[in-house]
């Protein structure tokens, strides 16, 4: 079996080492939160995930991902990138078991996700979709929704602390999913899943159907979760732009497989014939 590429890039160790050390008074009034993950130590391995031999073929047979290889490092973002029907959102979905892979293995941390409790899974691998769907009631409502489900009720504070993480005021609070706009919505979606504390977020398409100035607003967002809690951060997404402007490492996926890894300003370094027309056309 091929090497599966490396991913290990410097953003790794400078967001890391921010997001492990412990943060002075006025670092700790910055860090609206922390995410709750265990510091590496000097010898474990930097990986988040680790995919190996993901497979999967549609009821009728059709090869949808053809073993997939890759390591994904703590604390960076990934954009995933490559033709539609590539398979980048059945790669995403993998990762916190949408789907259960009939053969291949993803371990987060070193372990099988397959071995750890769907729920927890789902609470440390956040996902955003492409178009927000939130629950009736308020947007202080959806926010406390899952911490509640594991008997906790965030307070009014820890609510607002949440949306200006996600970029929004707190009188959103009070206000209900309808009077919202997809972009707004968007946000309070990402505030939500927030809520759980997530170590990952898997973004498909997050922006694909907001304004460039709501797309830049969670861009920035997904940014600082990056550097000011060391978040892991994937997200599909059809700009190359979007991803040249966020992404640390792009993995480039064509027939259901990752044909290149490359950073965002290597692009034009790109070798397989069909990666290098998919970002000729892009
Ligand atoms: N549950 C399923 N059953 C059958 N085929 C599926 C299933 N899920 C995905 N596919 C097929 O797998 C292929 C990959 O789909 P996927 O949505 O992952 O691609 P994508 O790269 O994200 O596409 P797009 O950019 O258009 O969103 C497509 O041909 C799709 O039709």
């Amino acid at each position: 079996m091929e090497s599966p590429p490396s991913l290990s890039l410097s953003p790794l160790s400078i967001s890391l080492s921010h997001a492990h050390k412990t943060p002075s008074l006025h670092e700790e009034q910055e860090l609206l939160f922390v995410v709750d993950v265990e510091d590496p130590g000097p010898d474990e391995p930097q990986t988040k995930f680790r995919i190996r031999d993901l497979t999967k073929k549609s009821d009728a047979g059709v090869p949808i991902l053809n073993g997939i290889n890759v390591d994904i490092p703590k604390g960076v973002i990934v954009g995933i990138i490559g033709p539609s029907g590539s398979g980048k959102s059945t790669v995403l979905r993998a990762l916190n078991r949408l789907w259960e892979p009939p053969s291949g293995t993803v371990f987060l941390d070193g372990r099988d996700i397959c071995d750890l409790d769907v729920l927890s899974l789902r609470r440390k691998v956040g996902m955003l979709f492409q178009l927000p769907a939130l629950f009736e009631g308020t947007v202080a409502d959806n926010i406390r929704y899952g911490p509640q489900l594991r008997g906790k009720k965030l307070s009014d504070e820890e609510v607002y602390k949440l949306l200006r993480l996600a970029d929004l005021d707190p009188s959103f609070s009070a206000k209900s999913g309808g009077e919202l706009s997809v972009g707004q919505a968007q946000r309070v979606a990402l505030a939500r899943t927030l809520a759980n504390k997530p170590e990952v977020l898997l973004l498909d398409e997050p922006t694909s159907a907001l304004d460039p100035i709501s797309t830049e607003n969670i861009e920035d967002v997904l940014v600082n979760l990056k550097k000011k809690q060391g978040m892991t951060i994937i997200i599909v997404s059809h700009s190359i732009k979007q991803i040249q402007r966020i992404a640390d490492i792009v993995c480039l996926l064509v027939e259901g497989e990752i044909v290149e890894v490359l950073k965002p300003d290597n692009l034009s370094e790109a070798k397989h014939p069909m990666a290098q027309r998919f970002l000729e056309l892009s």
